[in-house]
């Protein structure tokens, strides 16, 4: 065991009338009234070692309070709280630099904070700064840094003092992407060196991408804890069922929690299906090329996708869209296709039932894949769903050799002999 919440809850003191404040700073009388607000409320969390676990949940929901009380910035107002091992945190920005003194000076006193010895800081300083990579102002003042500068030298720190616990909250939101991709690689890296995670972010797919566990915090109380696919997908389904039309009904899901597992038996139903007109797609099925049902394809084999749905009453036809995605089971995106941006307007004219046919080379490497489907009203920028099924079906692709990576292009490869070293743009 790493990580130990028992029945925690936190609660500030907050005033109930701020103009009261004032006024008794100006004129004495009575002091201002204090209420009770409970920003987190009977958490119980267990967390072994190695685990990724992702806090998700809207503004104010208790994720940060979560973090802080994990690092003991606070105590909790009720429950316990243990916590085995080193804990590096990178909080809210800021925390933990002086912005009088220069970037080198607050490396070694963060370091030291964090419970590295000086001689060890010495060591290391050179890796710190090359990861930051901020150049001169490594001997600046850190005041004069841009939020940006600040988090690669506080992350550099933080993931160079060997932490049994990371805790990450939004701050990686703030670099640049090939910094993000950078901090992205060196936390997968501490995670398979045994490294517990703890992240908070707002964008599911970094969550997704880094954790295997997932905490979705409602007004400070969890609302569900389970593998992170399963979570993060109902915590987006409240998310888009929010922002749909109040005549949206967010279907229940299919699926038991714990949908995300690994076996087949447990991958069958939609995990999350919402949409203002569910039901009207009719029917689906994946195929080869001749039509016949499959759920198993070869690497390089034509499939397809094929869907029957019906158009819905008062649809625009001009910006009706199919669509469907493949995700792999982490819940990435591989490939997204609707016939809004491939043949837009393709149902103007079209009433009652309509099919639709897909038809690709799969280039998918060998895996498991969930298919997605969608029937969407594209007349805005935001898209709405009439209908959206993540796990529409399910399917397995195969090779005979090994492929790496998540699929391919179709690449066209040439080999000559070369003639120099160099290569020599023509016409130059
Ligand atoms: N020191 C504090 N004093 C009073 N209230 C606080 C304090 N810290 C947090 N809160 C309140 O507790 C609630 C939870 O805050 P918290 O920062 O944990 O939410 P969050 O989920 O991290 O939000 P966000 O996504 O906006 O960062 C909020 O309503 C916040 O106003």
């Amino acid at each position: 065991m790493t990580i130990e919440f028992d029945r925690v809850g936190k609660a500030f003191r907050r005033i109930e009338n701020p103009a009261r404040v004032l006024r008794q700073s100006l004129f004495g009388g009575q002091s201002p009234e204090t209420e009770l607000f409970w920003a987190l409320r009977d958490v119980s969390l267990r967390v072994e070692r190695g685990e990724a676990v992702g806090i998700v949940g809207c503004n104010g929901s208790g994720k940060s309070t979560l973090l802080q009380l994990l690092c003991g910035v606070y105590p909790p107002t009720k429950g316990t709280i243990a916590v085995e091992g080193r804990v590096a945190a990178l909080l809210e920005l800021g925390a933990g630099f002086d912005p009088e003194f220069s970037g080198r000076q607050n490396v070694y006193m963060n370091a030291a904070v964090l419970g590295m010895q000086r001689h060890v800081t010495e060591q290391r300083f050179d890796d710190i700064a090359a990861f930051a990579d901020i150049g001169h102002f490594i001997d600046e003042p850190v005041k004069t840094y841009s939020s940006g500068m600040f988090v690669r030298l506080a992350f550099a720190v933080a993931i160079h003092t060997d932490p049994d616990i990371l805790v990450v909250d939004e701050a990686l939101a703030v670099g640049d992407a090939r910094f993000q991709a950078k901090c992205m690689k060196r936390i997968k890296s501490l995670r398979e060196d045994g490294v517990t995670l703890f992240f908070v972010s707002h964008d599911v797919s970094s969550v997704r991408t880094l954790c295997d566990r997932s905490v979705w915090l409602d007004r400070g109380r969890i609302v569900r804890m389970g593998s992170v696919f399963d979570v993060t997908a109902h915590y987006m389904e409240h998310l888009f069922a929010d922002e749909a039309s109040d005549t949206a009904q967010p279907a229940a899901s299919a699926l038991p929690e714990g949908a995300a597992g690994d076996t087949e038996a447990e991958l069958k139903g939609p995990i999350n299906h919402w949409g203002s007109h569910i039901g009207c797609i009719r029917d689906h099925r994946l195929a080869d090329a001749y039509g016949r049902p499959s759920r198993v394809f070869e690497y390089g084999q034509t499939m397809r996708v094929e869907v029957v749905f019906r158009i819905p009453d008062g649809a625009d036809t001009e910006h009706l869209s199919a669509a469907f995605s493949i995700k792999d089971l982490k819940g990435t995106d591989l490939l997204v296709c609707t016939t809004h941006d491939e043949n837009r307007g393709c149902f103007r004219g079209h009433g009652g039932l309509v099919r639709a046919t897909f038809e690709f080379e799969n280039r998918l490497t060998p895996g498991r894949y969930l298919l997605v489907l969608a029937i969407e009203d594209r007349s805005a920028p935001v898209v709405q769903y009439y209908e959206y099924v993540e796990g529409a079906d399910y399917f397995a692709t195969a090779s005979e050799t090994v492929r790496f990576g998540l699929f391919n292009l179709p690449t066209r490869i040439q080999i000559d002999a070369a003639r120099q070293a160099a290569l020599v743009t023509e016409g130059t």
